[in-house]
Formats: structure tokens, sequence, C-alpha cells
């Protein structure tokens, strides 16, 4: 059959569709080209404009780090030749090496053994470090990953760290280390800071501010190292959890008592120091500011002397409140018993001895002060007493007590509980049992009278945590590990990071203290038969945990606090502080009369108040110094000191106050020449009624 012949009317109307259809493809290969066009275009305005900070992850790729291999490492180093070897840290030795291309690099061979922490270092090193550059900061250059070898190749520092310049005499005594030097380095590390807390986004927090991990170029231009333990802060991260919450209720409680005790409803003028109640929310050893407190009076235990349980119980309750799967566990028996945060409370007014809380009294705050007054007191009594009171967890009266009647630190024992009857004795509160205290000269002997507003506040407090002591008690008898976030025992444990200083000290007759043998031995013998000034002198203090240095960690985060900027600026105060005084920050010699100037932060506090900073600079740069920058960077560094760290300078600032466009904030009265005194607060009082 012959087929029907098509119409033009169809053959238009099929053309038609063709074109309607080509038209479509092309409008929309049109629109996907236009749309790629803007979003290249949105991309490079991005990169270029928008995101002009530092984004240590985002330049990440860019930032190409080359993969070493072990072989080509270990020809670098001749085998790993101990010859080659410019430092030992916590987690591996430091070898120069000469690349293939003649490159001298520094290269970090991390000890297999050092297992987790090691990791965590390695890994921080290369996610952190290795995805930023800047002139202040120390390059990662390469790393090697080999089975369980991990070695980390960076820019090498001819000039070593300010660690080994500052305590060798010999390059001091060449003028390597004089003041414009000293004052450059400080500069450059606050640049280093400036670059990583405000032009990094997100910021980065270094995390171990201290002199050995600040390194020196050829032309000894200082430039931060070692960022194992840095972190890069969270976006909207508030970061103070814990502390804010006691910081809270420390200054209500601070607006409604006075130095003395009593009830005026006005804020005190002394800001830097609330007496926190409670304030370290861990068992953890406060040590920064325990080194600060350098003895404890009984007066101020008086008044705070609850707090070695709260201690206690907060670790386990606050951190069992948040409990995740992330959680560590700690034994109960590792934090009670392991600090008393009393400490963390105590005024520096007091500690310096302002009050006169401690006169009369051996060992009131301000013992330390009175060497010339006491040539009875050697450094047995000083270790005794320091040990006593920071690492037992027990106060004076404890450490009295134990010194008599040496005992072992046991399950059975727990200061904190023990104060916990002697508050209960003191206050006049039966317990359980009915308990009346027996000694009524112990009351007599009260330091300060006791409002019954305040008396009352505290029985109630007391019977609260009399049935949290229970359920504790109950634990700990069996054994039971609590949750917590890896925070707290880490900072009691010292591992292997540790003691390189010691080292590197020499044998004579320049010594400081330790507290990992005396930790070691807590848990095995009785601390007060053992110790002696001789064997603490040989011992040094610079021991690096796994949240930071000894004596340069900030006291907020030794409390399960979160790591922040200005836990950086607590380490750079003491940083300077050390710089300008050649002195490590707990730095105890033979000489009794050297006591006063053992705790570094607490002599420069105490140097403040006489109104004579310079005191504190290094006796061999002689009078070669310029006394405006030395009292400015020593005024600068005690901002960065206060204890509450939203009282420390931002880091811009501290740039712009060294700089000269900024002038110093006042500081605090504590550390003024003159300190205000009961009367002034009075009158002061009167004046604004
Ligand atoms: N890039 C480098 N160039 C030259 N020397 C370096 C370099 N990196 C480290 N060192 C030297 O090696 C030493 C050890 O450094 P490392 O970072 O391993 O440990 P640390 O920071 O001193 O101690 P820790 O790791 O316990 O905090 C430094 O003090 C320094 O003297």
């Amino acid at each position: 059959m012959p087929s029907r012949p098509i119409s033009p009317d169809q053959k238009t109307t099929a053309n038609t569709r063709s074109k309607v259809v080509l038209l479509a493809i092309t409008i929309s290969a049109a629109a996907i080209f236009l749309m790629t066009i803007v979003y290249i275009l949105y991309h490079l305005w991005d990169t270029f404009f928008r995101r002009s900070r530092t984004n240590p992850f985002d330049s990440a790729p860019t930032l190409k780090l080359q993969k070493f291999s072990y072989k080509e490492l270990k020809s670098a180093t001749n085998k790993f030749n101990p010859d080659n070897s410019i430092g030992k840290g916590g987690f591996g030795t430091v070898f120069r090496g000469i690349l293939k291309d003649g490159k001298s690099v520094a290269i970090k061979k991390l000890d297999a053994a050092s297992s987790l922490q090691a990791e965590r270092e390695f890994q921080s090193e290369l996610t952190i470090l290795g995805s930023i550059r800047s002139p202040h900061i120390v390059s990662l250059l390469g790393y090697c990953i080999e089975k369980n070898k991990r070695v980390l190749v960076y820019e090498y520092m001819p000039n070593r760290s300010v660690q080994d310049l500052l305590f060798s005499d010999v390059n001091v005594s060449l003028g390597c280390m004089n003041w414009e030097r000293r004052f450059q380095i400080i500069q450059d590390v606050v640049r280093a800071l400036e670059f990583l807390h405000n032009e990094c986004d997100p910021p980065v927090i270094h995390g171990d501010i201290k002199p050995s991990n600040v390194l020196l170029d050829w032309d000894f231009k200082a430039k931060i190292s070692d960022f194992g333990l840095s972190r890069v802060k969270v976006e909207d991260e508030v970061g103070i959890d814990l502390f804010s919450q006691e910081l809270g209720k420390s200054q209500e409680l601070w607006k409604t008592q006075d130095l003395s005790g009593n009830l005026n409803g006005e804020t005190t003028p002394t800001v830097g120091t609330p007496p926190i109640e409670g304030h370290c929310s861990s068992g953890e050893v406060d040590f920064a500011l325990a080194l600060q407190a350098s003895s404890s009076s009984k007066h101020v235990k008086g008044s705070h002397n609850t707090n070695g349980l709260s201690s206690a119980n907060s670790l386990s309750y606050n951190c069992s409140s948040k409990a995740s799967p992330k959680g560590k566990e700690v034994l109960v028996e590792d934090i009670v018993g392991s600090y008393d945060p009393e400490f963390s409370s105590v005024e520096h007014s007091k500690e310096l001895g302002v009050d006169d809380a401690g006169e009369g009294k051996q060992w009131g705050k301000d013992w330390w002060w009175k060497q010339d007054d006491s040539s009875e007191v050697c450094s047995k009594d000083y270790v005794n007493e320091w040990i006593g009171t920071q690492v037992c967890g027990s106060t004076n009266r404890d450490w009295e007590s134990s010194m008599s009647s040496p005992m072992e630190f046991n399950l059975g024992y727990s200061p904190q509980l023990d104060k916990l009857e002697e508050e209960k004795e003191e206050l006049g509160c039966p317990d359980e049992k009915g308990f009346e205290p027996k000694d009524k000269s112990i009351q007599k002997n009260k330091p300060r009278k006791m409002q019954d507003w305040w008396r009352q506040e505290k029985l109630d407090e007391l019977s609260k945590k009399g049935s949290k002591r229970k359920s504790l008690e109950s634990k700990m008898r069996k054994r039971i590990r609590v949750p917590h976030f890896g925070l707290g025992r880490q900072f009691c444990i010292f591992n292997r990071r540790s003691l390189k200083e010691h080292n590197q000290e020499d044998n004579s007759l320049k010594h400081e203290f330790s507290f990992k043998k005396v930790w070691k031995k807590k848990h095995t013998r009785s601390m007060g038969s053992e110790l002696s000034g001789e064997l603490f002198s040989r011992e040094l203090s610079s021991t690096t945990s796994m949240r930071g240095t000894l004596c340069y960690i900030a006291p907020e985060y030794g409390g399960c606090g979160y790591l922040m900027e200005k836990g950086d600026i607590y380490s750079l105060g003491v940083l300077v502080l050390v710089i300008i005084s050649g002195r490590r920050p707990l730095h105890v010699l033979n000489s009794p009369m050297e006591f006063e100037k053992a705790n570094l932060v607490s002599w420069c506090r105490h140097l403040a108040q006489v109104g004579n900073v310079l005191e504190l600079v290094d006796e061999r740069l002689k009078d070669a110094y310029n006394k405006e920058q030395v009292t400015l960077c020593i005024n600068l560094a005690l901002a960065c000191l206060q204890r509450l760290p939203e009282l420390r300078p931002e880091i811009g600032d501290i740039v712009r106050i060294l700089g000269g466009e900024m002038d110093l904030p006042p500081l605090p009265f504590e550390f003024s020449p003159s300190p205000p005194s009961k009367f002034y607060s009075r009158s002061r009082r009167r004046q604004s009624e």
C-alpha cells in the first residue's frame, strides 16, 4: 500500500519542535556556563578578599609538606647519630640534619615508646603547624610516617632556644643575651602570639609557651615552636566553662565580703584576686597558682577550707554530668588527696603579707618574706612547708601533724575529708553522729569572727557536702573509677616529657625543686620523713605534663577549663619575667637568703608592691638595660599574670602597649606600691556614701 505523503504543515511542526528543543538546550547550557562563571568568580572573591585571615585548614592544601622517607632522614642525620643531637624534648630527640640538597634542617624523631601522647603531638604539629606560615613561627617543612616511626622536619634554628641561652653563663657573658636582644625576643614572641590569636582564623592557641619553645634564628630573631599541645579554637567557643560558672559565684561572694570577711555589700577595690569559693573545679593540681601562693595561712583556711572536698566532688559531679564516650577515667584516689585548692582562693595581698593575719604564726602566709628575721628557716623547712601545702593537698596544720606522725597515702586517707571534719569542728557543726567540738580552744583561735550569715551559709554548705562526702567515701572504698575528660589526672601525672632542664643544669649551686619525685613518693611512703633540702636541691621543676608545662600553665587551665588565648597570655607573663630575670619560675638556691626569690611570680609581685621591680633584672646585665622598657615589660607581665583570665590584656593590646601606642592599663591594687588598707577601703566607702 502506498504511504501517505507528509503534508507541508506536518513538516513545519516538526521543524518548529526541533528548534524549540535546540533553543532549550542552548539556553540551559548558557545558564550552566554562566552559573559556573559566577561560582568561580565568587570562589575567587571568597579566597582573595573575604578570607584575608589565615585559615589553617583552608590553606592546608597550599602548604604542601614534603613527605620524607625514613631512609632519607636517617642519612641526613648520619643514622641519627647522637653527635648530631641538638636537644631532647619530652617525646623525642631533635637532630641537626643536612638534606640531599644541602639544606640544614632540625629533625625531631619521636620516641616510639611515647605512644599516644607522642602521636597526638605528631598529629597536632602536622595539622596546625603544618598549615600555618609566619616569620614568627618555626616552619614545619616535612614529615615521615613509616610503620611506628614518626619524624618531623623543621627549619633549622641555629641559635637554639631562649632556655639554652638564658641559662648558659658563657653566652650571656659574651653579650648574647643583652637587654636589647631580650627585649627583641619578647617583642617577637608577642608578635607570634598576635599572629596565632588574631590573624589565624580560627585562632590557634599554642598552649605551651616557655623558653625552650622559643627558638632563635641566625639573627637571633625569635620564633615559636612546638605545637604539640596547641589547638584550634572552635567557632563561637566561649572557653571558660566550669571556671566561669565558679567565677560568677565568686564574684557574687566577693561583692559581699571584704578582706576581713565582713558583709559590706560593696565591691572591694582589689579586683585581681577574689576569694573564689571552689574555684578550681577539679581535683587537679593548680600548680601555677599553687606556686604563687607559696604558703598558706591557717587564717585563710578558716574561711575557705571547704574547697578541698568541693574540688574532689566537683570533678566527679561535674564530669559525670558531662559524661561522654570520650571521657577517660581517673581513680578517685588520684583526685582526693592530691590538691587543696584553697591556694587558689588566696588573695595575693595576703600572700604578700599585706594583712597582719600571719603575725605571730610560724607559718603565716608571708613567712618567706621574713627570712631575714628568722635564721631558723632552712631549705628543709621550706621544702616541707611547700610540699606539705602544695602537693599533699594538706594545709600547714595537716602537714605539721603529718611531720610528727608520718602517714601513708592510701585509700583510707583523704586530707579533704579530714578537713571537712576539722571544719565542722571549727564551726561547731554537729555531724551525723551528733559530734560536738572537743576542743573549745579551736574556736578561740579562729582567725576572724564570722558573721552569723556567713556561719549559717557555711553550715548549709557543709551539710550539703556531707552527703556528697558519703558517696565519695563509698566510691573510694570500692575504688570506683570516675569518668572524666582526660583532663584531671593528666595534670597530676608527670609523664615522660620532662626534666630536660635537669640534664642541662650545671650541678653547682643552682638547683630547683621537682614535683615528680615527690609525687612518686606520695604513693609509696611517708613524705615527711623523706624530705630534705638535699633531696630537693637536686631536682628541677620544668616538667611538661600532658596539659602544659608546670609553672607556665595558667591557673584556670588546671581545672577542666578549655585552653584559651588568655592561657597563652598567662604563660607569656611568666616567660617575660624569666627573660628579664634570667631565672626559672621556681628557682631555689641553697642560700636561705634567696628563698624569697624562689618563686619568681610571687617575688615579682612583692617587688611591685614595694615599688622596686627593677630588682628583678638579671644581675648579669649589670646596669646595661633600659629602665623604662624593663619596667614596662615587668608591669605588662604582671597584668598578664592576673588570675582572672578576663583581666589579662588581649594580645593586640600587648602589641600596642609594647609599641608605645597604648598605655598599660592600671595594675590591680595588690601590685601597686601602696596597697589599699582596710582603712582605705572604709574611707572610700564612706566617701561614696
Ligand atoms: N627547629 C629547631 N632548630 C634548632 N633546635 C631545635 C629546633 N627544634 C627544637 N630544637 C632544640 O631541641 C630542643 C627540644 O625541643 P622539643 O620541641 O623536642 O622539646 P621541648 O619543647 O624543649 O620540650 P617538650 O617537648 O617537653 O615541651 C629545644 O629546646 C631546642 O633546643
